[in-house]
């Protein structure tokens, strides 16, 4: 017979709710005795946008390394599509990665290698398919990101920043992955090209119901991409949701970041009011 178990309350879904993709919980990272994360809890939903603030040096990167299963935690429980990450084995642990697409701080392509063969390279890692296949596969995703068909050929150091920054997304996106890990995806990139980037990432969301892990420092992605703001301080996740939920958080690095003046000055006109 097959055993009913109840889940806790806290993973009981309402009907409508989104599903949790991402649950962490209690999350301690260290290394050696230098605590960068201690008692962090998170949620990721399904199809959302989650923008993740904090200040330099406060460990988001590290949190997304260690979801991504590349450092290890000291403490606590990190859950992706219902699965304790703990519980998996080598075989399941590669079937999940091929559920992520990462896209790492400035890109970070192979400079010895084409756009095209950088798009394969995962590919390559999980998929047996002729090179004809890898080709066609790797021109879809070029579409996909808005790269002309003639990138594929050429080097990472032949393109400009914003055709770096596309070329690893679609690199990101070569398993057809249903979260995507973007590390500060504009930094370094003009507003022009910044709000062009935005909506690619709204429109890939739109289309293919992606869900977006979105490290950055960028005001206005924050403001006009990310459905949710989570933010990091003090080791911890400190708040989480909506803009208007962090304009009207007490949370002094809070009021800091989003009460300062630049960031009022690029508020949208509907929240100027939220912040005082
Ligand atoms: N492998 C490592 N060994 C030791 N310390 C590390 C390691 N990786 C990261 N750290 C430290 O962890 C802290 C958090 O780093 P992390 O790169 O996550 O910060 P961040 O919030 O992403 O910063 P930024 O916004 O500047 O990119 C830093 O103090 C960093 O020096």
């Amino acid at each position: 017979m097959v055993q009913q178990t109840t889940p806790p309350p806290d993973r009981i879904q309402a009907p409508g709710e989104p599903e949790t993709v991402i649950r962490v919980r209690d999350l301690k990272v260290a290394f050696g005795d230098k605590v960068i994360m201690d008692g962090l809890d998170l949620d990721v939903l399904r199809g959302e946008i989650l923008g993740f603030v904090g200040g330099s040096g406060q460990g988001k990167s590290v949190l997304t390394r260690t979801i991504l299963g590349l450092v290890r935690k000291r403490r606590g429980t990190i859950e992706v599509f219902g699965e304790d990450v703990d519980d998996l084995n080598l075989q399941q642990r590669r079937v999940l990665e091929r559920r992520f697409g990462v896209m790492f701080q400035q890109g970070a392509l192979f400079s010895a290698l084409t756009v095209k063969q950088n798009i394969q390279v995962p590919m390559r890692e999980y998929l047996h398919l002729s090179p004809d296949l890898l080709d066609e596969l790797a021109m879809v995703k070029l579409d996909l990101v808005g790269l002309p068909r003639d990138a594929a050929d050429k080097a990472p150091s032949e393109l400009s920043g914003g055709m770096i920054k596309r070329a690893a997304l679609a690199r990101a996106l070569a398993l057809d992955p249903e979260i995507v890990f973007l590390d500060e995806p504009t930094s370094g990139l003009d507003p022009i090209g910044a709000a062009e980037f935005d909506d690619l990432i709204m429109t890939l969301k739109q289309t293919l119901g992606l869900t977006v892990f979105m490290v950055t420092h960028d005001l206005d992605s924050l403001y006009h991409a990310c459905d949710r703001i989570a933010a990091l301080a003090d080791k911890k996740v400190i708040a989480v949701g909506t803009l208007a939920t962090m304009l009207a958080s007490d949370h002094p690095w809070l009021k800091a970041y989003f009460g300062g003046e630049r960031a009022m000055a690029r508020l949208p006109a509907g929240e100027q009011g939220q912040s005082s």
